[in-house]
């Protein structure tokens, strides 16, 4: 058994807390936040998050970081994209070279463009970094819905580490060596899964749908490999099983944004109605960054950000896609 500490207590970190914790682990879950952790003890229940699901009295919920960290095997960054760099920098003064970080955000760092596997080994250089991701919503596993994700390293050893520490009968990790296509997939999916939404929200069917879904695994993996990714990583889970899910589910915090600015919301709306984080309002820019530094084209991505943006009516820029120039799906 490990000594494990989950950083960020929203719902994907304490879902994660939980599952550490009936797989036996000795777990810490630590908040930034002093009244949210002031909450959590009370009430043992992340009740605006993941009501209804008890968290256990074995799980230590602190907002010590110093205590978080020290004698821990391995530390779980659960944080928001934009507060990754920030909660990294915070860490730097306790961890040792020995602990594995592992990244279950979904994000890019929108100034610098780097993946936040790299914000991490940017702050913390002598740590193994690996990522965690997958078709995961925190409201299924908490409530031991199965479901499958993808434990990504460099270092295999570090990734099957991973796999040990987080698998159990209702959660199944593989393994990769691919961390940049898995981060890719991962943070992309969420800027297609608002123009999914947005569809929805139009009240286009279930056809348009589906081309969101195909043409956008193709504008992820398109620059994905450009990154060095390989094209395989897209067709699995952190890439088209989470697009699925994020397109599709009710849980989805992307989706649901969008189908409120498909219905007319302004984003601020959206966001306020959604409450929890919405990354891919965060990632869409650095998403079109990206694709203008590896020239590659994104359409759908170069939408959403008008969309979002600059003010752009949704069915206009359904429209604007729909009438591209004519393109070959393949040719031989
Ligand atoms: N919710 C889900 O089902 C899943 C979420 N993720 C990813 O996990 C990450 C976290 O998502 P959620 O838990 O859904 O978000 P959330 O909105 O539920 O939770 C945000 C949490 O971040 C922490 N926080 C707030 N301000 C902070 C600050 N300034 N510095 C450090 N920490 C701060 C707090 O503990 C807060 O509860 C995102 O990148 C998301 O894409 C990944 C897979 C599943
Ligand atoms: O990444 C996630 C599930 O895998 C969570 O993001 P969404 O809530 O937008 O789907």
């Amino acid at each position: 058994m490990a000594a494990v500490s989950v950083l960020g207590a929203g719902s994907w970190g304490t879902a994660l807390a939980i599952l550490l914790n009936n797989n036996g682990h000795e777990v810490a879950l630590w908040s930034i936040i002093e009244d949210e952790v002031n909450l959590l003890n009370d009430t043992r229940e992340n009740k605006s998050k993941l009501p209804g699901i008890h968290i256990p009295d074995e799980i230590n919920i602190t907002n010590n970081l110093k205590e978080a960290i020290l004698g821990k095997d391995m530390l779980v960054m659960a944080v928001p994209s934009k507060f990754v760099r920030n909660t990294a920098n915070l860490m730097k003064e306790y961890v040792t070279k020995d602990q594995i970080i592992v990244n279950v955000a979904k994000g890019l760092e929108d100034d610098s463009l780097y993946t936040l596997a790299d914000v991490i080994n940017d702050e913390m250089p002598d740590n193994p970094v690996a990522v965690l991701s997958g078709p995961s919503h925190a409201e299924e596993v908490s409530r031991n819905i199965p479901t499958t994700c993808v434990a990504g390293s460099k270092d295999h050893d570090i990734a099957k580490k991973v796999q040990d520490i987080f698998m159990n009968s209702d959660f199944r990790v593989y393994t990769s060596s691919d961390v940049i296509g898995i981060e890719m997939g991962g943070a992309l999916k969420n800027v297609i899964a608002l123009a999914a939404g947005i569809s929805d929200g139009i009240g286009f069917g279930d056809n348009t749908k589906a081309a969101i879904m195909t043409r956008g695994i193709t504008e992820i993996s398109r620059l994905g490999v450009a990154m060095g990714a390989e094209t395989q990583t897209f067709a699995g889970l952190s890439g088209i099983g989470d697009l699925i899910v994020t397109c599709t589910s009710m849980h989805s915090r992307n989706r649901r944004a969008g189908i409120l600015i498909g219905k007319g919301y302004s984003l601020q709306e959206a966001l306020d109605e959604v409450k929890m984080v919405v990354e891919g309002v965060y990632t869409a820019k650095a998403a079109l960054d990206l694709s203008e530094k590896y020239k590659v084209e994104m359409p759908i991505i170069r939408e959403v950000n008008e969309v979002l943006f600059k003010g752009k009516d949704t069915k206009k820029a359904v429209e604007d896609l729909m009438i591209r120039d004519k393109k070959i799906e393949y040719k031989k």
